[in-house]
């Protein structure tokens, strides 16, 4: 297939990349590089262009776009929600506007966990009521809502991913966000020498740290390969990509300590804001419609990323 990704030349988006162009799909990369790399897309054409200007690189020749631009983090979508309305949404509407002007069909877009906020029950499932708290989750879920109605009317074939947090490498290819605020890299720094903090030590938990759901890159790469055959006109489906086993933060930093050999200390630190106390995913309609589940384990997950810090 003919494949626009969109952002990817970010964490998730260079794993993605670089898996469809070993299953043989034609890909190019649309990415301001605002966060990504330009070496993160070594060898593979890539369009250093805003979303909002996808109307000067998207003909009828692409069959899909896959779409992982935007501003991604929690607590910065709490301080400057402008941010998250403008790059997710203005600029993800110019997007999908820019596909029906063209001709392009199928949309396979990253949303979030972070869409259903604080639910009561877990584990969560696509039934699960969204109800996000914080902008980051907010403009993720307005974009879903834009696909489902572009869907209805014009008959876009799209699949919304909802990952939960993404972890690990692929290779060379891993997290390089500046600041860094994801757990996993943080704590290999804090294996290195810097120092760790723990966001949160009273959360209503086994341990009092917050409960996540972490999933590796590589699995998330090959859902995304599977949705290509799986994008129906006029269908937009929702699907949670997590491993369906929550962890909390002390339990990773247990993790690290174990696969790292070294000792990372923490500091204990108030909560930050934004951030729900436990999030873990039902993944049974991802393994039903498209033959997915999770293969790599949390300590594969920081193995990778440490192999790819210390190669
Ligand atoms: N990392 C996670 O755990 C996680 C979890 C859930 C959802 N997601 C979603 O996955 C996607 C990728 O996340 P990531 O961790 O790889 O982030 P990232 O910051 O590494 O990648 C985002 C990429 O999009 C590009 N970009 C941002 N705004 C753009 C714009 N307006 N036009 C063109 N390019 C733009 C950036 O330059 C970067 O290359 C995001 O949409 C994020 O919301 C990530
Ligand atoms: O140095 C750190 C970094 C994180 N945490 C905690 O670790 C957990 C996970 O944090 P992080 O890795 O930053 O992920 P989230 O805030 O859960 O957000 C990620 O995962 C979401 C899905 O849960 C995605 O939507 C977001 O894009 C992505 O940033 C949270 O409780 C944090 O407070 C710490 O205690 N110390």
């Amino acid at each position: 297939m003919k494949i626009l990704v969109a952002g990817g030349a970010g964490y998730i988006g260079s794993v993605v990349t670089r898996r469809l162009q070993e299953a043989g799909h034609d890909v190019t990369v649309l990415d301001n590089l605002s966060t990504g790399f330009a070496d993160n897309v070594d060898g593979c054409e890539l369009v250093e262009l805003p979303i909002s200007r996808a109307g000067e690189v998207l003909d009828s020749s692409f069959d899909v776009v896959v779409h992982l631009a935007a501003s991604a983090l929690v607590a910065e979508s709490v301080a400057h929600p402008e941010r998250y309305w403008q790059n997710n949404v203005v600029e993800g509407l110019a997007l999908l506007e820019a596909m029906r002007l063209a001709g392009v069909g199928g949309f396979v877009f990253s949303s979030t966990c972070a869409t259903y906020g604080e639910p009561e029950t877990l584990p969560i499932t696509e039934a699960t009521p969204t109800a996000p708290v914080n902008s980051y989750g907010a403009s993720k879920l307005a974009l879903d809502h834009a696909i489902a109605s572009y869907s209805r009317a014009h008959g876009l074939a799209a699949i919304s991913f909802r990952y939960f947090n993404v972890a690990g490498a692929y290779g060379d290819l891993r997290e390089r966000h500046d600041p860094e605020t994801h757990l996993i890299p943080n704590l290999l720094r804090g294996a290195t020498g810097g120092t760790f903090k723990i966001f949160g030590t009273d959360f209503p938990t086994r341990d009092g740290s917050a409960v996540r759901d972490y999933v590796h890159v590589l699995d998330l790469a090959d859902a995304h390969e599977m949705a290509l055959e799986a994008l129906e006109p006029g269908t937009h489906h929702i699907v949670n990509l997590g491993s369906g086993d929550g962890t909390t933060v002390k339990e990773v930093l247990a993790a690290v300590e174990k696969v790292t050999g070294r000792s990372v200390p923490a500091e204990e630190h108030d909560r930050r804001p934004g951030d729900p106390p436990e999030l873990v995913a039902d993944y049974a309609r991802a393994r039903e419609l498209l033959g997915w589940s999770p293969k790599r384990g949390l300590e594969e997950q920081i193995a990778d990323a440490w192999a790819a810090l210390h190669p």
